[in-house]
């Protein structure tokens, strides 16, 4: 019989990685939050012994967002069974990710977005090999940028921002260069959002800039933002009516 070898540096990477997003895991516990869905899927790959996260830049056609760095994602339809259905669907049709591929790993904190959309953040990993095919209605550029620029870039601010039910704060805002393709990304707001937290949770220290939450006790820190924030609007949908 054949035995298998030491793991390589890039399983013992994902290990590490896989071990730590499990204790993030919120499975289906904001499921039934009564606010529409939409879900990212998070895709990690390991290159050169690093982890990279892929992310996209929307077609400039698009209604929503023209132009902006996001995830692969969207909203949430009648078919899907799950946040991870919803993910999975919408990486297959904007930039050719056969759901196959994927090794899904776990759901994180929700975000929300500009349309009041409860936003699932899905991690998955997807192999180095990826070729991504762009759907160029929706999708015109795919990059990866290493997870540690989350958590140490070289390029940082914040943003103020302020959303329709008068919660205000900043949000993080990178500028990515990328030196072989000669090109520069800004990944900022929810995007970003999603980024740090995944970095912080993978990497467990502290990063360069300030963040949202209470470091020593991440889980909790990100479910109270969460729950604030969802409270607002929630408030203001109620008084609506
Ligand atoms: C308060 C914080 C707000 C911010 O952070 S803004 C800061 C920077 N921007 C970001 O971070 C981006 C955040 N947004 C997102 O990640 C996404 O918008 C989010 C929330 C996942 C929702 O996903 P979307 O991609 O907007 O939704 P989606 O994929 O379901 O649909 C996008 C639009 O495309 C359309 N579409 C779908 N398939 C198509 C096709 N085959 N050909 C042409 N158009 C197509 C679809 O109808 C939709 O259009 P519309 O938006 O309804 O007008
Ligand atoms: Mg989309």
């Amino acid at each position: 019989a054949v035995l298998p070898g030491p793991p390589s540096a890039a399983a013992r990477v994902k290990e590490s990685a896989r071990r730590r997003l499990r204790e993030f895991d919120v499975g289906d516990r904001f499921s039934r939050l009564p606010l529409p869905k939409a879900s990212v899927l998070l895709p990690l790959t390991v290159r050169a012994g690093k982890l990279h996260l892929l992310l996209t830049v929307r077609a400039m056609q698009l209604r929503r967002s023209p132009g902006e760095v996001c995830f692969p994602g969207g909203k949430r339809e009648a078919i899907d069974k799950d946040e991870i259905d919803t993910a999975l669907r919408e990486a297959k049709e904007e930039v050719g990710l056969q759901p196959e591929k994927v090794e899904v790993v776990c759901r994180l904190v929700p975000g929300i977005d500009k349309m009041n959309h409860v936003v699932t953040p899905v991690v998955g990993f997807i192999e180095d090999t990826f070729q991504a095919t762009p759907n160029p209605d929706e999708v015109s550029d795919v990059f990866v940028v290493p997870l540690e620029y989350f958590v140490k870039p070289s390029n940082y601010k914040t943003l103020p921002y302020k959303t329709s039910s008068g919660y205000s704060g900043w949000m993080h805002c990178f500028i990515y260069d990328d030196h072989e393709r000669k090109m520069s990304f800004k990944i900022w707001g929810l995007t970003a959002h999603f980024a740090v937290f995944l970095a912080l949770v993978i990497f467990g220290k502290h990063p360069t800039f300030k963040v949202e939450y209470d470091l020593d006790n991440l889980i909790s820190s990100a479910e109270t933002n969460f729950m604030n924030l969802y409270a607002s609007i929630y408030e203001r949908k109620k008084s609506n009516l």
